[in-house]
């Protein structure tokens, strides 16, 4: 019997320890595939081209995948061993450059190795294999505690709007922004959810559409250019967003038209929540003008959906994957721990006990 979506796991590593299991997200709604891969290469290029995404999807992916990347070293000692490490390590990192989970679990999983520096290669393999499931298993527990967090902030019956996907397909269960909604949804408080297409990619039409439909929630499609509307027409009591890294102002990077919803929303005077793990946080940055925005291909916007092209052959393209949103346009960050207002410094600082 086919799986529903909500029966597989966005990302996982098999029972025998020895593949990265994801859904092919290239591939959806229309088809179900899930994909075994067992080389750094393919795991590269699945993160590369978004057959899996999503910034704690890419995390828990990278950190599976470092980890089978060196599963079967036979290195003459350790040292050696943790060179072949930074090698994979420097390679997946190399994946999209925008996600600071990326960066965020494969630093965690070398942590594994640097610790244990004196012990048996393969005691340090079992310790990684350990890590990369906890990385995994943790973002549950994470996405929950925000979504418990994020709903002291509506109420049952609220219209919500969402851009891209932040939802189960972004990470292992709940999602960060599609949280509240999952939550909403076990206890019966029937959520209008509005959820943009997202170009040009179409995250919110092909993957938050799905997944909350399947979940049997009340889901409406719109086009990128209709938020404004429902926005006027009072449809919408509060917006909630993922983010791909918040930097230690508050500035939040995510999906490339996520700040024009934000603006929109302080128009209309809606409240506009980023739902931000706590590893989505990066304090090294002082500001949204530092994160790294990825390009991706003008194919994208150009053909990538249609029978026949849609723009003239060889026009001049901008395609930036991602958009800062200024902090002033943020109502709150809702993390694991609480929802943070401005100014955010002094609270991030905290949260990050720097
Ligand atoms: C829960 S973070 C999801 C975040 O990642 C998406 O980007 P992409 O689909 O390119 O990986 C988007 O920015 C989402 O908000």
């Amino acid at each position: 019997m086919a799986k529903t979506i909500l029966e597989c796991d966005t990302v996982s590593l098999d029972e025998e320890n020895s593949a990265l299991v994801i859904v092919d997200q290239t591939q959806l709604p229309g088809r179900i595939k899930q994909l075994c891969l067992t080389e750094i290469e393919e795991i590269w290029e699945a993160i590369y081209l978004l057959k899996v995404r999503g910034a704690p999807a890419i995390g828990v992916t990278a950190a599976i995948g470092v980890y089978l990347a060196v599963k079967n070293i036979e290195a003459v000692n350790m040292a050696v061993f943790y060179k072949r490490f930074q090698k994979a390590k420097a390679y997946l990192a190399t994946s999209r450059p925008t996600a600071v989970n990326l960066f965020w679990a494969l630093d965690r999983m070398e942590g594994v190795v640097v610790k244990h520096m004196d012990c048996e290669i393969n005691t340090v393999k079992e310790l990684l294999r350990q890590e990369a499931v906890n990385i995994r298993n943790e973002d549950i527990e994470v996405c929950r505690r925000i979504g418990e967090n994020a709903l002291e902030l509506v109420k049952p019956g609220y219209g919500l709007l969402t851009h891209c996907n932040a939802g189960r397909l972004a990470a292992v269960k709940y999602g960060t922004a599609t949280a509240p909604m999952y939550l909403g949804h076990e206890k019966g408080y029937k959520f209008r959810i509005y959820v943009d297409e997202t170009r040009p990619l179409l995250q919110g039409a092909r993957l938050t559409a799905f997944e909350l439909q399947e979940a049997g929630m009340d889901v409406t499609l719109i086009c990128d250019n209709m938020s404004g509307t429902i926005m006027q027409k009072d449809m919408v009591d509060a917006v909630f967003v993922g983010c791909d890294r918040v930097a230690a102002n508050g500035d939040t990077a995510n999906k490339i038209g996520t700040s024009v919803v934000a603006a929109v929303a302080k128009h209309y005077g809606v409240p506009f929540y980023v739902c931000a793990p706590t590893s989505t946080i990066d304090m090294s940055l002082a500001a949204g003008s530092e994160i790294p925005i990825e390009e991706r291909s003008p194919e994208e916007i150009t053909e990538m959906w249609y029978e026949q092209r849609m723009a003239p052959k060889g026009v001049k393209v901008y395609n930036p994957c991602f958009d800062v949103t200024s902090h002033e346009l943020i109502t709150g960050i809702v993390t694991e721990y609480g929802i943070m207002r401005a100014p955010y410094e002094e609270s991030l600082k905290k949260l990050k006990n720097i």
